[in-house]
């Protein structure tokens, strides 16, 4: 069946760890007493950016900078389709000096950045299907916000809430496999959320509390090959049998932080 995945190439920004920590706690994963290996860090996002390299996707590098340790989850800075730059404003005051960062990128690389009225943290809560947004809120991202990005982008954005405090973004508890097919995990989401998740995908993978857990819908698909912890072992197995092919990355300092592999990739459509 694999012969049938086909995978698209895809272009991501992404930012060096360079300055990472654990700081602050802003989500339960977080705890400030807990030590950071900033080698390991870095080894791991390395092996990351080669894993993405060695598949064919293509790399832009932001520069970090110091006092914002947070800065290496690059998903959380935009939502961008159809070259179209819809901006973060963040939830936690730790975090919103990121965006003039960020927005800089996108303006030094020709985008106009669209600056948001509402909390929204980018890739985190607003997920591309190819057809619309799927959209979370209930930790971070408003409805509000919702609503804007629906003005801007002109798609359809599918409002989701999440109920589960440790998995406060949509991408911690859903990913997308394919033009077709999502994986996500179906008790992070309210009935009704849930409900509309399976009646826009009725043959979607899904995910167990002790897949979320280990990061397994913090993935990276690339329609064939799927970027996913290694802790997640049985999630991976299942893929396989579905005919990807899972790509073990292994970012557990990352996860210190309440982050993984999508966290720290953003994509430019
Ligand atoms: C999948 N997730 C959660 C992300 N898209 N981003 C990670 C953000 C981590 C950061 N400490 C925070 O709490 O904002």
């Amino acid at each position: 069946m694999s012969e049938s995945r086909v995978p698209r190439l895809r272009r991501f920004l992404v930012c060096e760890p360079r300055h990472f920590a654990v700081q602050y706690a802003i989500n339960p994963w977080m705890n400030p007493d807990t030590r950071v290996d900033v080698d390991l860090a870095q080894e791991q996002w390395t092996a990351l950016i080669s894993a993405y390299r060695s598949h064919g996707h293509s790399i832009d590098r932001l520069e970090p900078v110091p006092g914002l340790p947070d800065m290496v989850f690059a998903a959380n800075s935009a939502v961008v389709v159809g070259g179209r730059v819809f901006g973060s404003l963040f939830h936690a005051p730790e975090r919103r000096p990121e965006s003039s960062h960020y927005d800089l990128w996108f303006k030094t690389a020709g985008y106009d950045v669209y600056r948001p009225g509402s909390v929204v943290e980018g890739e985190g809560d607003l997920v591309w299907t190819g057809r619309y947004l799927l959209a979370g809120t209930g930790f971070r991202t408003t409805r509000e916000a919702h609503r804007e990005a629906q003005e801007f982008f002109g798609h359809p954005v599918i409002s989701l809430t999440l109920v589960d405090p440790y998995f406060y973004h949509l991408d911690t508890a859903l990913f997308v496999l394919d033009d077709e097919n999502i994986v996500y995990y179906p008790e992070a989401f309210s009935p009704g959320s849930c409900e509309v998740l399976r009646r826009l995908f009725p043959r979607a993978v899904l995910a167990t509390r002790d897949d979320a857990l280990a990061w397994g819908l913090n993935s990276v698909s690339d329609g064939r090959h799927v970027f996913i912890a290694p802790q997640a072992e049985a999630l991976a197995a299942r893929l396989a049998d579905q005919g990807y092919e899972p790509v073990p990355v292994d970012l557990s300092e990352f996860h210190k932080a309440g982050g993984g592999i999508k966290c720290c990739t953003q994509e430019i459509r």
